[in-house]
């Protein structure tokens, strides 16, 4: 097997029958009026390409002079971290070309600028789902104009099921490392070729959760008198919209996590492709339940509850350790 990549012989037979299904399966609409645009293969393979993130990045550079170096993404009830940015500049999502549209009740659906501490940074106020109907490479996308904008680290937050039965709600659970259930299914935002541009075509995982800023996170905690409900374990990811059954939460805690939700994995993971730092943390929104004979009921309203009664621990714990960051040295091997 030769080194690079061997091109493909296709017999006129085979390019035949791929002419066929491309006909079949990606033809335009018989109705032009049709709502339903349907994409090329080429045009699925390429969307949210590099070009399409260097346009977004473009444009947002060119209505603002804040050149961020963190990047901060707010999940479900925890916004109130933007509110704390100074002189913010806000985009809204639908007037950012290319950017998806937030659906989620507890998504503001808006990009802030500014400082925070003195540090120039950007936050999501509200972040993309793949249950609301967003391609994963859509709602990765902000990851890599993160990049294209020259962020260095990334900083997110989402509120999870607490599967660790010694977790309470209103824990805040820093990521040590995650499950990517929908990954074992092939539902990876890498999947598809690669941008070497972006990143290596097979990157390592292994170091996902920057050990130096989780180690920052306990020691900003420790002297915020967080200790009580810090705690530092397993997200996994899993597709939603629907909350897990005991029978599920029950196989996730047994397979190694410590906590449960529907996001932020597929963000780490082209946010560490594209080689930037990652500190990602959980709040506990709702306790797993793990029990039949229980009479809990994870619901939404519940998380944003538990985000507002911590929503100012959270501001507090984020925007010292973003004070307390480290450029990164480009020449360190
Ligand atoms: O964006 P995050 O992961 O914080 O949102 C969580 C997961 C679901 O989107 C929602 C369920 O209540 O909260
Ligand atoms: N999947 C999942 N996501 C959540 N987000 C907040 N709570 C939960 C939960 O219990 N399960």
């Amino acid at each position: 097997m030769g080194g690079g990549c061997e091109a493909i012989n296709w017999s006129l037979h085979q390019e035949a029958r791929i002419d066929d299904w491309l006909n079949f399966n990606v033809k335009q609409p018989a109705d032009p009026s049709s709502p339903f645009i349907m994409l090329s293969v080429s045009e699925i393979v390429s969307a949210e390409s590099y070009e399409e993130c260097r346009t977004t990045a473009d444009w947002l550079l060119s209505n603002t002079q804040v050149r961020p170096t963190v990047g901060i993404v707010c999940g479900s009830g925890l916004g109130g971290l933007a509110e704390k940015i100074k002189d913010p500049q806000v985009f809204k999502y639908c007037d950012i070309p290319n950017f998806p549209r937030s659906t989620v009740h507890g998504h503001a659906g808006q990009l802030v600028f500014g400082t925070l501490k003195g540090k120039p940074c950007v936050c999501m106020q509200g972040r993309f789902h793949l249950y609301e109907g967003h391609t994963i490479q859509k709602i990765t996308l902000p990851m890599r104009v993160f990049k294209l904008m020259g962020v260095e680290t990334v900083i997110l937050t989402n509120a999870a099921g607490g599967l660790n039965q010694d977790y309470k709600v209103g824990d805040v659970m820093i990521l040590k490392d995650h499950i990517n259930m929908p990954g074992f299914a092939g539902i990876n935002p890498l999947a598809g070729p690669n941008d070497d541009r972006f990143g290596v075509r097979f990157p390592c995982m292994s170091d996902a959760y920057d050990r130096e800023l989780r180690q920052l996170a306990h020691d900003v905690a420790s002297e915020l008198g967080y200790d009580n409900f810090l705690r530092e374990g397993v997200y996994c990811v899993v597709g939603g919209p629907s909350f897990e059954t005991i029978a599920e939460c029950r196989m996730l805690h047994s397979l190694g996590a410590d906590a449960v939700g529907m996001s932020t994995v597929h963000e780490v993971i082209v946010a560490r492709h594209a080689e930037m730092r990652v500190f990602a943390l959980s709040l506990i929104s709702n306790r797993s339940v793990m029990d039949y004979d229980s009479q809990e009921k994870a619901n939404h309203k519940e998380v944003l509850e538990t985000g507002m009664m911590r929503a100012e621990q959270l501001e507090k714990l984020v925007s010292t350790m973003v004070t307390r960051l480290e450029p990164i040295d480009n020449n360190a091997f």
